[in-house]
């Protein structure tokens, strides 16, 4: 399972960058702006300059609304910006048709550009609190669009968490479908240290967190922290070498 961690500013990136060896993926938001708060072209860029080149940054191109033209131009400054992960919550979509149109833009616009990037197409484990497509809609939204990866997120960060809108038999519905469709799962919501575990046995490729490796657990005030990201990666390291072991153990 991939660690994929969301600073906001310049600042904490560089809080990223001293835990580097401990996380794989550098994500660029802007949490006032939303859950996907897109954040400015010139911090994208700072952001990647002070990063090892080795990691790549991603960038969220925000709770976008059902506009296929906005989006897929929004979607190209964050890879002109330099990252190689686009992100897209598909916050304004209402019916997988809209989420695939704006998807497929955003697909065109990036690979255009950058063959070798990645797209992300991001749902809301709380999707019924904001009308938006169904959580299990999503990878097979991702896989018509030509996006790389099927993602949940929540949208509403009221201490609710991926887990208490979407359990775990239906996460790990969401990346098995995801996986049948050949593309990789991300799951993200407020997701603690006590998840770990579950995420690892359904099979989650890419792990979102943010609040978990801030200090005092907030992700509003607090800022990241490079050794709660060490902590974090050593508990993911401990599951997945758990879980290893009781597969070769039951043959
Ligand atoms: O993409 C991941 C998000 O930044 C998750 O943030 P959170 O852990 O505070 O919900």
């Amino acid at each position: 399972m991939l660690l994929l961690i969301s600073p906001d500013s310049v600042e904490e990136a560089l809080g990223c960058e001293r835990a580097a060896e401990h996380l794989d993926i550098v994500d660029v938001k802007k949490p006032d702006e939303g859950s996907l708060g897109a954040n400015f072209p010139w911090v994208i860029r700072q952001i990647r300059d002070v990063v090892p080149a080795d990691k790549p940054v991603s960038a969220t191109v925000g709770d976008v609304p059902y506009k296929p033209g906005t989006v897929a131009q929004a979607a190209l400054g964050a890879a002109v910006s330099g990252a190689t992960y686009i992100k897209v919550g598909l916050y304004g979509c209402t019916t997988p048709e809209q989420a695939v149109d704006v998807m497929r833009g955003v697909v065109r616009a990036v690979k255009d550009y950058r063959p070798d990037a990645f797209v992300v197409a991001s749902g809301y484990a709380d999707a019924h609190r904001i009308g938006c497509v169904n959580p299990l809609a999503v990878p097979d939204i991702a896989r018509r669009s030509g996006s790389d990866a099927a993602m949940l997120d929540t949208a509403i960060k009221d201490g609710t968490r991926l887990f208490d809108h979407v359990p775990h038999d239906v996460c790990a519905e969401f990346v098995r479908l995801a996986h049948d469709a050949g593309l990789l799962a991300a799951l993200a919501g407020s997701v603690k240290v006590g998840d770990l575990g579950a995420l690892t046995r359904i099979g989650t490729d890419i792990v979102g967190v943010r609040g978990a490796v801030c200090e005092g657990g907030d992700r509003d005030t607090g800022r990241i922290q490079p050794h709660l990201v060490a902590a974090f990666r050593a508990e993911m390291d401990r599951h997945a070498r758990e879980y290893a072991a009781a597969v070769a153990a039951a043959g």
